[in-house]
């Protein structure tokens, strides 16, 4: 592997973005052949360490004063409402409760680390969790930071991607949505063979560029039950999407494109593969058609350890798959293997782009 230069950002400071973060880097193993920045608030990582350590006997976890950390400076007003006592809650960051301070701050965190990528300081952003609606708060409109991450890198075509490796048989299950934070009711009119030709077009880029994979087997959801039923139970599949697959099929003859298959047998295959029951062939990406289709099997399977990736951006972005856990911020509870994971997979990316991966076929 090569040095992968990475940014990890501490995400919403009232979440448990820091606990995380200090648990996965006490293990040097996790961040071999990586120099690590942390970008976020140097204070916040002290006080999470220090409360940690001697409220919650929490260990092992890094200690802060041996880290680098790139000190985000959040304006002299937001410090000062900060540390006001006349402040009101919405300025101050309180453990466990995301507001607009915590959103501003989370923001800043993210900028500043998207812009020295992009300015060739890091190789890839870590980037943990942040709350959506603390962002809408401090006045920025993203669905998340899949979206910041694309805008800022003046990109169009992108994805969400999530990847979780089996503990029981080292398989690895590739989900990418086609859909993602938007109502559930605006889903069917989001999709279109368009978009669907882009994210299948994404997925296969990735298999190869960060996989090695170059001939995969593609399995994608239908979106009604039983995948419509031939019209009985929902139009789009008989309208566009067993069209649009047939279409798939001949452009690229040489892989095997399976689908419209019925979302709730979709994931039999994939459970089977990563528990290592039967023999079974599974895909080597999974194509879901909007968010919950697809995050629900991969958290049943692998909440603790499967990472979400941006694809389509000029570095490597991961994040761990869960949220800011507000219920258990300051607790000292916080499972750190997703962050884990996190930081791996983004070594081994910038590795594979760096020095390219070795075919699977
Ligand atoms: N990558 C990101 O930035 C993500 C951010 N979010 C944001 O997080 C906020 C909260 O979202 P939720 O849906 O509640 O999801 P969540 O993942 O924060 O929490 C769901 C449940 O899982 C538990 N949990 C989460 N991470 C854990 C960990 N590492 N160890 C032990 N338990 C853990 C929580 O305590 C909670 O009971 C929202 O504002 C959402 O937008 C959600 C998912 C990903
Ligand atoms: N459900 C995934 C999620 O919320 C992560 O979104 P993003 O902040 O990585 O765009």
């Amino acid at each position: 592997m090569t040095n992968s230069r990475l940014a990890i950002t501490l995400g919403d400071p009232a979440g448990i973005g820091g606990e995380v973060i200090l648990k996965a880097l006490a293990e040097p193993k996790v961040y071999e052949n990586c120099e690590l920045t942390v970008v976020g608030s140097r204070s916040l990582l002290l006080e999470t360490y220090t409360k940690l350590n001697l409220v919650h006997n929490c260990s092992p976890l890094a200690d802060p004063e041996k880290l680098s950390i790139l000190d985000v400076d959040l304006g002299n007003e937001y410090l000062h409402n900060l540390n006001s006592s006349e402040s009101n809650n919405s300025n101050k960051i309180t453990i466990g409760e995301g507001n607009a301070a915590s959103g501003a701050a989370s923001f800043a965190y993210m900028e500043t680390a998207i812009n020295r990528a992009l300015q060739g300081e890091f190789d890839g952003i870590v980037t943990g969790p942040i709350a959506k609606s603390a962002w809408k708060a401090a006045g920025h409109h993203y669905p998340g930071q899949t979206e910041l991450l694309a805008q800022k890198s003046g990109v169009e075509k992108f994805g969400m991607l999530f990847v979780a490796r089996s503990p029981h048989t080292s398989w690895t299950l590739i989900t990418l949505l086609a859909t993602t934070h938007i109502p559930l009711e605006k889903v069917p009119q989001v999709l279109t063979p368009e978009l669907m030709t882009q994210k299948l077009d994404l997925l296969l880029k990735c298999l190869k560029q960060d996989f090695g994979v170059e001939k995969p087997k593609i399995a994608i959801a239908g979106l009604n039950p039983h995948s419509g039923e031939g019209g009985q139970l929902g139009s789009e599949e008989q309208e566009w999407l067993i069209p649009w697959l047939e279409q798939q099929r001949q452009k690229y003859p040489s892989l095997q494109i399976d689908g419209p298959i019925p979302p709730d047998t979709m994931w039999v295959k994939p459970g089977q593969a990563w528990y290592g029951q039967g023999n079974v062939t599974p895909a080597d990406g999974y194509l879901a058609l909007y968010h919950d289709q697809g995050l629900i099997p991969v958290k049943l399977m692998a909440f603790d350890r499967a990472v979400n990736t941006s694809i389509g951006l000029p570095f490597v972005r991961t994040s761990p798959d869960h949220g800011t856990a507000f219920d258990i911020a300051g607790k000292g509870i916080a499972d750190a293997k997703s962050m884990k994971a996190a930081i791996q997979l983004a070594a081994e990316l910038v590795s594979h782009r760096k020095l390219g991966v070795r075919s699977k076929e």
